[in-house]
């Protein structure tokens, strides 16, 4: 609440009014005995303490109720006074100024002669009821004073709110001058751009003013558009909101709230991507080859050179992109993962590059922003990228050259930071021979490459991938499946697995839907896997098998093309001509 002292100026205009009518002293005084106001002889004593004094005003504040002393200085209350026997006032009149039932302060009228005495005593009801009108008065600037007091407080407290928003907000009137902004929005425009007499027009293009504008007509729109704005730094792009904002009678001004495109990229992506936490450690298995691929993550990671990650289906070829993602400083940027094959080739280009209004037929208002620029300082992963259509292979090309971004139909091209990680299981050099693949695309995306053996080629994998596989499921399932039999296994480790790692995945899920128990056995396999052959344990010693088999996953791993041959019979260490042999013997294709 506040105190007495803050209306003290009103105070002494009260005083000085009664004082000049009714030709009496007026005294105000605060609950401390300090006093606030007064006239004729006490003027000069405003601001200053009481305590030594004021005995008959301690009485008013304990009890909140009037008092008339008729004769100072005698009166059994002046007893302590040291001017007891000796007091100039001839005749008192005090009321207390009660605020909610609170006596904060007292008023006085004081009487030094014996006139001015004798007046009030013969009118002193109705001096009585004019000097309580007065405390009144004084008690109701007092709650005007807190009234004001709160709402500054609360205005101050709804700036700090605001300011606090990562947001920027401005709001405006109808006409579009600027009405407040919050700090977010102070940082967002070059210096002195926005004041308080801005007037929108200085902030953005006449055509997002008119739409912003057009908001104030109706009290329901809201109206969200892209735009560019010139920060401290460089020009960025936002994504800008207008809404209206009701007064009492219909729509008084317009709220613009203004956010970063990357910043929103990055709350979409930590929202939306419940796997995006992938690590590197999530990448299971013991063979070399797996233990290469983690090891050259974490070599790479930090770089901002293109990978071109090779695999078959389900070998875990995105996994590792989010691993390198998540291992690199981009991690709080977006990870963003096109699937080239997934996506109608017609839709392709406006996905990743998007487009501006009107660029086309159905092209939606306000235009659309595109994955790539989405990907703004984080990683874009092109996956299935052999199967990226020729025209967009170029386009491609350009962004990764000039690290530039050109929306279609836009006409100003969009810096962006990101880091490509591209991911195929087709074979780009016999597709770039064939003209399918750009060959200046291939280099430039072939700068880190990591291969991804399938799993057939590194079965020593198979173990702790299953026991990975079968947590989880227990715990999915609510299984408490422990063991794999002999049966069980030796089917695993004889299968092809030609989806592999998420053939796998599915294999154990089947399994373990059938199982009752703690066993996976060779009934919970699927008729698929329980159908393959399984061959004698001394078969695996048989060397014309063994010789097949290596040669098929060399064939695998360099591919079928001249060079990958060359390579094969290299590893393999045995001659060009010896390898076509064996091929043609083992009837390798
Ligand atoms: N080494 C691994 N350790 C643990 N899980 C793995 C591993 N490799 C793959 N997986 C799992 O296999 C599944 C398939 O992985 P992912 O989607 O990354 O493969 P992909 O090669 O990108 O497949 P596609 O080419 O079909 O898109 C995922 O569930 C992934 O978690």
């Amino acid at each position: 609440m506040v105190e007495l002292m803050a209306v003290k100026d009103y105070a002494q205009q009260i005083a000085e009014a009664i004082a000049t009518v009714v030709k009496i002293d007026v005294e105000v005084a605060d609950h401390n005995l300090m006093r606030i106001a007064g006239t004729g002889r006490y003027h000069k004593g405003v601001g200053l303490s009481m305590d030594r004094q004021g005995y008959v005003y301690q009485e008013v504040l304990r009890t909140g109720h009037q008092f008339v002393i008729e004769t100072p200085g005698n009166h059994p209350l002046c007893s302590p006074c040291k001017a007891r026997g000796n007091c100039s006032e001839k005749y008192e009149v005090v009321s207390p100024i009660n605020v909610d039932d609170k006596s904060v302060g007292v008023i006085g009228l004081i009487c030094f002669t014996e006139a001015q005495a004798k007046l009030i005593e013969e009118n002193q009801q109705s001096y009585l009821i004019f000097l309580t009108k007065m405390a009144e008065t004084i008690a109701l600037k007092m709650k005007e004073q807190e009234f004001l007091a709160g709402l500054v407080s609360a205005n101050h407290y709804l700036n700090s709110i605001i300011d606090c928003l990562d947001e920027g907000l401005i709001t405006v009137d109808l006409d579009g001058n600027v009405l407040h902004y919050n700090q977010a929005a102070k940082r967002l425009f070059s210096t002195n751009l926005l004041t308080p007499r801005s007037h929108l027009k200085s902030l953005f293009s006449a055509q997002i003013v008119s739409d912003i504008l057009g908001v104030g007509n109706n009290a329901d729109q809201v109206i969200e558009r892209e735009v560019h704005v010139e920060t401290k730094k460089n020009r960025v792009q936002m994504i800008l909101r207008a809404l209206p904002i009701d007064g009492e009678k219909g729509v008084k001004s317009i709220g613009v709230t203004l956010r970063p495109l990357d910043e929103i990229g990055r709350i979409v992506h930590r929202l939306s991507l419940q796997d995006a936490g992938y690590t590197i450690d999530d990448i299971l298995g013991v063979s070399e080859s797996i233990a290469q691929v983690r090891e050259r993550a974490q070599a790479v990671a930090e770089s901002k050179s293109t990978v071109l990650i090779r695999g078959e289906s389900g070998t875990g070829k995105e996994m590792l992109a989010r691993s390198i993602h998540n291992l690199s400083s981009r991690q709080q940027g977006m990870f963003m993962a096109i699937n080239c094959t997934a996506i109608p080739e017609a839709l392709l280009e406006s996905e990743l590059f998007g487009y501006e209004e009107g660029a086309f037929t159905g092209a939606r208002k306000g235009g659309k922003i595109g994955k790539i620029e989405l990907a703004n300082k984080g990683t874009l992963f092109l996956d299935e990228i052999g199967d990226m259509p020729l025209f967009l292979q170029a386009k491609i090309l350009r962004v990764l050259q000039e690290r530039q971004v050109e929306r279609i139909g836009g006409i100003a091209p969009i810096p962006v930071d990101v880091r490509v990680i591209a991911a195929t299981h087709r074979n780009l050099e016999q597709m770039m021979a064939k003209g399918e693949f750009r060959q200046d695309l291939y280099y430039r995306i072939n700068v880190i490459p990591m291969d991804i053996k399938p799993l057939r080629d590194r079965k020593e994998d198979l173990q702790i991938l299953c026991e990975h596989f079968i947590k989880g499921f227990n715990q999915q399932l609510d299984k408490t499946i422990q063991l794999m039999s002999e049966g069980f296994r030796k089917h695993l480790y004889e299968y092809s697995w030609p989806g592999n790692v998420r053939e796998l995945q599915n294999v154990i899920e089947y399994a373990m839907n059938l199982a009752v128990g703690t066993t996976l056995s060779e009934e919970h396999l699927s008729p698929r896997l329980k159908n393959i052959e399984i061959r004698d344990d001394l078969d695996k010693f048989n060397l014309e098998k063994v010789e097949r088999e290596t040669i098929l996953s060399c064939y695998r791993t360099f591919g079928a093309g001249v060079q990958g041959k060359e390579r094969a019979a290299k590893a393999l260490g045995i001659g060009i001509a010896t390898l076509y042999r064996k091929l043609a013997r083992y009837n390798i294709e």
